[in-house]
């Protein structure tokens, strides 16, 4: 699905969203609630991301296919190895089978696991056979992927005797291990992190609880593109979000005060509103806290002619493509003076979008989420649109709420 994309009439935001449960909350909740079945789930995610990991979780034997959603293949790769009796494939796109995986697997069997890989040593698929798994202590490095410690951690309590992880390197996605954590207390789990080390004591039966997804702050990112790229005065309204948020990429709230993006927390819910305050022309973030957010910054700056310069970014060349490049070649096709590394991207303030370009997605739904808020300043054609689905279905629609005229071509 090719679509063309065109910025709200006289520039007039019309609406308020409702943006369904993080996605990265959801999986994490729905493999807790196969642990421990007394677990109820509120504003679960409708993303194509949760619905495999729940599909995934139902099964027993044979081949678990997760498309392109990496949570749900690091999470159900540390679930399948301590379910004893269950034996599975577990596999997904053709990217996922390029996405690395060994480090959790080195750790899940230096546990005890039983684990294989079908075609590439390193990466899916993979086989498992369940094992119960009575070691407790391992060590993994940290540096490239949190889901790894994530999925380690999330089956801790299942096991026997819990478990302890050293962490080694530099922490990588910190708020994402932290998230995990907290919603293992939230269920009556005894965790601890002091330095590099982690401990999860097991919990063989939990009180029920329901826990209460809050909205998704990664998607909640496109509107603050938005709005920065809209003209003082405007407001969009995004339901429902909390001040207090276990999801790092809620660091928005600050880091769009540089674009003159205010937000105000309301009940359940966030106004965000252009002021006319003078946005910076250079901007330095670290986003190793945040990466799901660089597409949007990256888009975002260029959109409004300003600099910048992102680090920590090491983590994006083995996400859904590699984010730094196709971020490198469809800016450039817009007219952006970009550069980038290994880990770290630069714009250059820049007059002028170039018109009815037709941005590239690769397979990522954020490449196609990231660019949209630029119909505020330029008419744009977004290829293979559908990618949105795996974390937000919802988002052309949405996006016609607030005014935008969206054709398929
Ligand atoms: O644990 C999670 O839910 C996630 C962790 C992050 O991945 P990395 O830890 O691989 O950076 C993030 O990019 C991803 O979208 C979701
Ligand atoms: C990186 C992402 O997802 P995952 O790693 O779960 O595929 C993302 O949603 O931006």
């Amino acid at each position: 699905m090719k679509l063309h994309l065109t910025g709200p009439e006289n520039h007039q935001i019309k609406d308020a969203i409702t943006i369904t449960g993080s996605k990265s909350e959801s999986n994490r909740s729905l493999l807790l609630s196969a642990l421990f079945p007394n677990i109820e789930i509120t504003n679960l995610s409708n993303s194509d991301d949760a619905q495999v990991m729940a599909k995934g979780l139902q099964i027993s034997q044979g081949t678990v296919d997760i498309h392109h959603a990496g949570t749900a293949m690091r999470f159900l790769t540390g679930y399948f190895s301590a379910q004893e009796g269950k034996e599975v494939v577990l596999t997904g796109s053709k990217r996922m089978t390029e996405r690395p995986i060994k480090i959790l697997v080195d750790a899940l069997k230096s546990l005890g696991a039983e684990i294989s890989y079908v075609q590439d040593e390193g990466y899916p698929p993979i086989k498992i056979k369940g094992q119960n798994l009575v070691k407790d202590k391992v060590s993994l490095p940290a540096d490239v992927s949190s889901q790894y410690i994530s999925s380690l951690l999330l089956i801790a309590p299942s096991l026997e005797n819990g478990l302890e992880l050293e962490l080694v390197g530099k922490i990588t996605s910190v708020p994402y291990i932290k998230m995990t954590l907290a919603l293992l207390e939230e269920i009556g789990v005894e965790t601890s992190f002091k330095d590099n080390v982690i401990k999860v004591f097991p919990k063989n039966e939990i009180a029920p609880v329901t826990l209460v997804v809050e909205s998704d702050w990664s998607s909640a990112s496109y509107y603050y593109g938005i709005c920065a790229l809209a003209a003082p005065g405007t407001k969009i309204t995004l339901s429902a979000y909390k001040q207090q948020s276990l999801q790092g990429d809620s660091v928005l709230a600050e880091i769009y005060t540089s674009f003159g993006v205010e937000t105000t927390f309301g009940d359940n819910k966030i106004i965000l509103k252009k002021t006319d305050k003078e946005v910076d022309m250079e901007n330095v973030f670290d986003l190793a806290n945040a990466p799901d957010i660089a597409q949007t910054i990256a888009v975002t700056c260029f959109g409004l002619g300003v600099g910048c310069h992102l680090t920590g970014l090491h983590t994006l060349k083995i996400k859904e493509t590699d984010r730094l490049e196709a971020l490198h070649t469809e800016l450039t096709k817009l007219g952006a003076n970009i550069s980038v590394t290994d880990k770290e991207l630069d714009i250059v303030p820049s007059i002028g979008i170039l018109e009815n370009i037709a941005i590239d997605t690769y397979n990522d739904h954020r490449m196609a989420m990231a660019f949209a808020p630029l119909a505020m300043k330029t008419t744009l054609k977004v290829n293979d649109a559908e990618v949105v689905s795996k974390s937000y279905p919802d988002f052309w629609n949405d996006l016609r709420k607030l005014g935008f005229d969206i054709k398929e071509l």
